[in-house]
């Protein structure tokens, strides 16, 4: 199984509820709210709407940042980054029902998250995105290699999947890695047809 998790992003022409329609639409079974530099009210307005679309899709809902909108409103589970609740809190607030997912850049970082509950792991940069703002350094590859390298060496199982700039040209080396899975957000929106762009990404990864 080499899982497909869908990203919303703000574009000017594409709403968050819309965005992941498209993706759900396109096969995909894992969404995830990320929603800036919204206020509390319209944040959560909008994952109540996408909590629905997921649930008639019967796919897995995931909100970034907000660990106690997860809990209000019952998603599935909440992704954590550097800056954001550290996951052993996250876990000791939500209980072992949720899914927290962690973001990692490094080996280190990944055996960290795995010590202290995480689920899973989105590890990158892949390439460079202007999705996320804050970059970490590139890895390429050669990084997420490095990096499966060490966990196997440690025993660390924790499913990885690979995140930034990623299109369907980067599938079969992504798989061919060892990686759990990708997620990824402007390789669908930026897309001329974005269903049929999710369809297609969705094949490439069964
Ligand atoms: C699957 C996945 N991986 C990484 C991230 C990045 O999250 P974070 O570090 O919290 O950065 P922001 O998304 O908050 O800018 C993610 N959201 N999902
Ligand atoms: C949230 C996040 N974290 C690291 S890169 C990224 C953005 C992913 O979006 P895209 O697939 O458009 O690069
Ligand atoms: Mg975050």
């Amino acid at each position: 199984m080499f899982d497909v998790q869908f990203i919303t992003h703000f574009t000017a022409s594409i709403s968050y509820s819309d965005s992941a329609r498209i993706a759900l639409e396109g096969g995909c079974r894992w969404v995830q709210l990320r929603m800036k530099d919204a206020s509390s009210e319209e944040l959560k307005a909008t994952a109540v709407q996408v909590q629905e679309l997921c649930r008639q899709y019967g796919a897995t809902f995931i909100i970034d940042d907000h660990v106690e909108l997860v809990k209000q409103i019952g998603a599935d589970g909440v992704h954590l980054g550097k800056l954001d609740m550290p996951i052993k809190e996250a876990r000791e607030r939500l209980g072992k029902d949720f899914i927290i997912g962690g973001t990692a850049n490094t080996f280190e970082d990944i055996r960290q998250h795995a010590a202290d509950g995480a689920d899973y792991i989105g590890c990158g940069p892949f390439r460079f995105t202007t999705t996320k703002q804050k970059l970490s350094p590139i890895l390429g590859l050669d990084g997420y290699h490095s990096i499966l390298t060490q966990m196997r060496e440690e025993g660390i199982t924790i499913p990885v999947v690979a995140i930034g700039g990623i299109t369907r040209e980067d599938i079969p080396s992504l798989k061919a890695s060892g990686l759990n899975g990708i997620a990824l957000s402007g390789g669908i929106l930026k897309a001329e047809n974005p269903v049929r762009e999710m369809e297609t990404i969705i094949r490439l990864t069964q």
